[in-house]
């Protein structure tokens, strides 16, 4: 036992450590998901946490070179029951604690992650720390307390130039806000022609490339600390097709006048029933999120209610009552989990040519 995870109530779980021995704060968190430790690792989303897995074994088949999120993974640290120090897959290039080495992410296996998670369930979400055996528990505890996660997190994974992602289909903005590869493989797969576009993007740059649809990304952090964008978002609706996803969902509930508040323990896993109220059919969904859309708030919008988690009745998912805009709280993509929404996309690109075709340039006449 040479790590441990000390969190801000003064709890201490003792193991030992995996990946980098540095130490590391932030938000521990929780996700039920059996498998798919190197998409949440590497995902934008999961910016400076501490995540653990309720499921008992990480690493069983190893870390594989196509199923990244992010050039860089962006978790902050690792709990869990036990790592495989032999994995078992034709992908496996390296086992899960060699990379967390080179990635320097700090970990710690041998922790009753479920015990954990029973504790965060009732307490809520908790800081924590991930630190060597002997760190004096109480100043550990003492600096928690003062610890609060940046709030520019977007900007820390935000691509910082726009790019170009060529396809032949329709033009999409994609505005990135820490976006999940998996989503820029689904778009360009149904061949969008994709242009992506940082966090600070202006209404007018996003206009520059005459986009047919803008799909605002998943992120991390709160949507609050992003003003500019809420107010970017706002200036779009009606003037082109939008599609927003996890924190991109967010930012169209605060554009539109909803409220965005902290959840209790959040919704982590791949597997979330999710009731599409128009369909009246459940789809199990991946979600990764810790701030949810207040039900009530969306009374007073122009927005209504088209998903909604069985487990708690949150909203889930938008629509715009007079535009066409919008969103989902999980990831439709479905990586890793489940690809029941998938068709989402396609939702999208229907909204796109309607909206195209009704209103065709005049004749001579610039867009
Ligand atoms: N899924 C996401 O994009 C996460 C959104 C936001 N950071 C949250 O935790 O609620």
């Amino acid at each position: 036992m040479n790590r441990k995870l000390i969190l801000e109530n003064g709890a201490v779980f003792h193991g030992e450590g995996i990946g980098s021995d540095k130490e590391i704060k932030g938000e521990v968190v929780f996700t039920t998901s059996m498998t798919g430790y190197q998409e949440t690792l590497s995902n934008p989303s999961n910016y400076g946490q501490i995540v653990t897995w309720t499921y008992p074994l990480a690493g069983g088949y190893g870390i594989n070179r196509d199923d990244f999120e992010a050039l860089n993974p962006a978790a902050g640290g690792m709990v869990v029951k036990e790592s495989a120090e032999k994995p078992s897959n034709f992908r496996s290039i390296s086992t899960l604690n060699e990379w967390l080495k080179l990635k320097s992410i700090p970990g710690i296996s041998g922790v009753d992650t479920r015990r954990l998670t029973l504790l965060l369930r009732k307490e809520g979400s908790l800081r924590g720390c991930i630190t060597a055996a002997d760190a004096d528990t109480q100043t550990v505890v003492n600096e928690l307390k003062n610890f609060q996660p940046s709030c520019d997190q977007v900007g820390q994974v935000s691509t910082k130039n726009a790019y170009h992602a060529p396809g032949n289909g329709h033009r999409v903005v994609l505005m990135d806000f820490g976006a999940k590869h998996s989503l820029s493989r689904q778009l360009i797969g149904q061949d969008c022609d994709m242009f992506v576009l940082p966090y600070h993007a202006t209404a007018d740059e996003i206009f520059s490339y005459h986009p047919d649809g803008v799909v605002l990304s998943n992120g991390p952090g709160n949507p609050e600390d992003l003003e500019q964008a809420r107010r970017v978002v706002q200036s779009l609706i009606g003037k082109v097709p939008i599609f927003g996803i996890g924190l991109g969902y967010q930012l169209l509930a605060l554009a539109c006048g909803a409220n965005v508040v902290k959840m209790h323990t959040g919704h982590r896993g791949s597997n979330h029933p999710v009731k599409n109220l128009a369909k009246n059919k459940v789809d199990i969904t991946y979600q990764n999120h810790g701030y949810v859309v207040e039900t009530d708030s969306l009374q007073e919008t122009d927005l209504e209610v088209t998903h909604v988690h069985i487990n708690d009745g949150t909203p889930e998912g938008v629509s715009h009552r007079a535009h066409p805009a919008f969103g989902v709280q999980f990831y439709p993509e479905g990586a890793p989990g489940p690809e029941d929404t998938v068709e989402l996309f396609d939702d999208f690109i229907e909204m796109m040519e309607t909206y195209n075709n009704q209103n065709q340039p005049i004749k001579g006449m610039e867009r």
